[in-house]
């Protein structure tokens, strides 16, 4: 059963507009139709049906509701949205009601389906959404938590308990959410829940272009129109009061981006030989024991331990009576203070539980061995059965890149096939009018496209099939149909360029149009506005992954946001390892965000690693990237550094 066709949704506008001076807010015309259409709009594809609660201008509502109820509240004055819920939850259908506010036009595409996977986690009566906001009085305080409470989707089955609470005179959602088991779900976008409280808002907004409100626009997606000319307004304007700039630090953008993705469902069996660089889709059971039997681990005499002098305090001669090679066992147990000769590798005789390393043999005289006192305990050198790998054991875990070693072990099994992740399809372009790329005229103005070149490194490293699309013009219809296209065939897009907020660059007009993408500033340097979402072309979509243009900032996000999402959805470990090393020179630093500067890491004469700056860090600067094997990592809370200070360091691990 689809969950569509669990959800009811519910458009909360059964207020009284106080603070857009008693207007009936929902009924606000807003582009081209009004707010609570734009808000139904987008109920709409999440739930079987959609109603409105309203409790004035019924008939208006009626009009742009259709065939859809207009619930006004059961409880008499206007008692706040929790009366609002409760006619919802008398009159839903399903099992589930969704709600949000008539004032929130960009309420999220995927809004159930995330609330409801919340709900399913966490066993909950209630899923509600959450942002992580910022005072704008205080940028470089900590992000606080905001719940939206009326953003929710509710069990049906707890309207009892909401018939009770509102009896006791209760008012308050928080209130009445006490009750109940809630799930929090974390949302990225502020702007989708920023409800338009004021006129001064309405305006602000309604003169915005559409592209502009990112995830904003409403369904169905705009055409051609929409998507033709430049932005008119500034962005800082056009974006609603409370989608403050704010940075967002970089584990909370991590964290954003996994919570969202998952790794791609399809596998392929491969030859051993053909999965190098692949990751592994299933645990390796070992069938055997490795080793396979007890042998020995030095070319010597194998004996029996228990004929050693007790304390092996005095010298003991042993008589040689065979020879046991590696792959040529010898099967004849010996008899007291007789020994075997055998080589490394080969099987252990039987009843012999001990090797004495050829060099350690005190003299050999014919087929007598003597041993000197001390020079071996029982048990020594043996490799016992299994002790490498135990028969049914997991051999190597899913999720695991296979490198060199791994297809040994999986060798040494003789396991000839593994089942591997499907590879992933990323299509990468560049974006802007300057680029030229290499072969053509450098005109004044312009410069090679070195991104491209970046990036296409970078996704070999990691194993993808890439699609490389080339240089895109800051044109819409051709930003357009790279993006459609790209979302056709690929499960990622990387783009460069275009994320900050220059006039030409349309990218970030055509990411909002084709899909739920959210343009982030990030509280780090380089690499600090970064966009991320879902670009949908009909029936296919792919994450994205708008990088800024600059050369060494696109790296670093890359490195940072792309590459672990790529892993993840690769089914693999995307943990990058740190390390710490000792400051060489004073590193200056400010701060509130989080800096990755190019660095060396090398020895120190004392042995402990340590670590100094390529120099220019610009982050259009290349060359100090091309010298750099780390990037020394300075948290968001950290200021300057004083030489001799140990700082943390990110190995480039081939990636680079
Ligand atoms: N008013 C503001 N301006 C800028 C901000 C800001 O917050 N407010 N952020 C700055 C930061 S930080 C970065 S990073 C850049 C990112 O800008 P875009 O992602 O929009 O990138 P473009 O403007 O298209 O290009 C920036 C820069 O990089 C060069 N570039 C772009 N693509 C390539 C390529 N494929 N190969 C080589 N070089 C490339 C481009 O020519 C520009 O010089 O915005 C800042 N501005
Ligand atoms: O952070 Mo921008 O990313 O300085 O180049
Ligand atoms: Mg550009």
């Amino acid at each position: 059963m689809s969950l569509k066709s669990k959800v009811t949704g519910l458009v909360l506008a059964g207020g009284r507009g106080t603070r857009m001076g008693r207007v009936d807010k929902g009924l606000q015309p807003f582009r081209g139709s009004t707010l609570v259409a734009h808000v139904l709009a987008r109920l709409k594809p999440q739930a079987a049906s959609v109603a409105i609660n309203a409790n004035r201008n019924l008939p208006q509502y009626q009009v742009v509701a259709g065939e859809s109820p207009v619930l006004p509240d059961f409880l008499e004055g206007f008692a706040g949205p929790l009366a609002g819920l409760q006619i919802g939850l008398q009159f839903c259908p399903t099992e589930l009601l969704l709600t949000a506010p008539c004032d929130s036009p960009f309420v999220p595409l995927d809004l159930a389906e995330r609330l409801h996977a919340a709900m399913a986690v966490q066993d909950a009566d209630l899923a509600m959404a959450v942002t992580m906001e910022r005072d704008p009085e205080q940028p470089d305080a900590a992000p606080y938590r905001q719940p939206h409470p009326v953003f929710s989707l509710i069990k049906a089955s707890v309207l009892p308990q909401l018939d009770a609470y509102l009896e006791t005179g209760g008012r308050r959602m928080e209130g009445f959410f006490k009750s109940l088991r809630v799930a929090e779900v974390l949302f990225d976008d502020s702007a989708a829940f920023g409800n338009i409280n004021t006129l001064e808002d309405l305006h602000r907004a309604e003169r915005a272009t559409a592209a502009e409100q990112t995830t904003a626009t409403p369904m169905p997606m705009p055409n051609a129109d929409a998507a033709s000319g430049p932005a008119p307004a500034s962005p800082a304007a056009a974006r609603p009061a409370d989608s403050d700039p704010a940075a967002l630090p970089v584990d909370q953008a991590q964290r954003l981006i996994s919570d969202r993705i998952t790794a791609v469902e399809a596998t392929e069996t491969l030859p051993l030989l053909n999965a190098l660089d692949r990751v592994l889709a299933a645990d390796i059971i070992s069938p055997i024991n490795v080793p396979a039997y007890d042998n020995s681990a030095m070319d010597g005499y194998a004996l029996r331990g228990a004929d050693l002098p007790a304390g092996g305090a005095a010298p003991v001669t042993f008589k040689n009576i065979g020879i046991a090679y590696a792959g040529h066992p010898f099967t004849q147990a010996p008899q007291q203070n007789e020994c075997i000769r055998i080589m490394t590798g080969a099987a252990i005789p039987p009843g012999c539980d001990s090797v004495l390393p050829q060099e350690l043999a005190a003299a050999i005289d014919g087929e007598n061995v003597t041993i000197a006192a001390n020079a071996i305990r029982a048990g020594a050198n043996l490799r016992r059965a299994g002790e490498d790998l135990p028969q049914g054991g997991i051999a190597i875990a899913a999720g695991k890149l296979l490198r060199p070693a791994d297809l040994g072990l999986i060798a040494s099994l003789g396991i000839a096939n593994v089942t591997v992740r499907r590879k992933l399809r990323v299509a990468f372009f560049s974006t802007g009018d300057e680029l030229r790329s290499i072969g053509e005229q450098l005109e004044a103005g312009c410069v090679y496209d070195s991104n491209r070149y970046t990036l296409f490194g970078m996704l070999q490293r990691l194993g993808c099939d890439i699609i490389d699309m080339g240089v895109v013009r800051d044109d819409p219809h051709a930003l357009e149909t790279a993006l459609r296209e790209a979302a056709k065939t690929a499960d990622a897009i990387i783009t460069s360029g275009g994320v900050s907020e220059g006039a030409a660059d349309y990218t970030r007009d055509i990411m909002a149009l084709l899909g739920d993408v959210a343009f982030w500033k990030l509280a780090m340097r380089p690499g600090r506005p970064l966009a991320f979402g879902k670009v949908q072309a009909e029936q296919d979509s792919a994450w994205l992954f708008g990088l800024p243009g600059n050369p060494v900032a696109v790296m670093v996000s890359f490195y940072l946001f792309a590459r672990p999402a790529l892993l993840r959805m690769m089914g693999a470990d995307s943990k990058l390892q740190t390390m710490q090393a000792r400051a060489m020179d004073t590193i200056r630093k400010r701060p509130g965000r989080t800096e990755y500067q190019r660095g060396i890491v090398s020895t120190a004469a004392d042995g402990t690693p340590q670590v100094r700056l390529t120099g220019a860090q610009g982050s259009g600067i290349l060359s100090s990237m091309t010298e750099a094997n780390c990037i020394v990592v300075l948290h968001q809370a950290q200021a300057n550094v004083a030489a001799g200070q140990l700082v943390d360091v990110l190995l480039f691990d081939g990636l680079t």
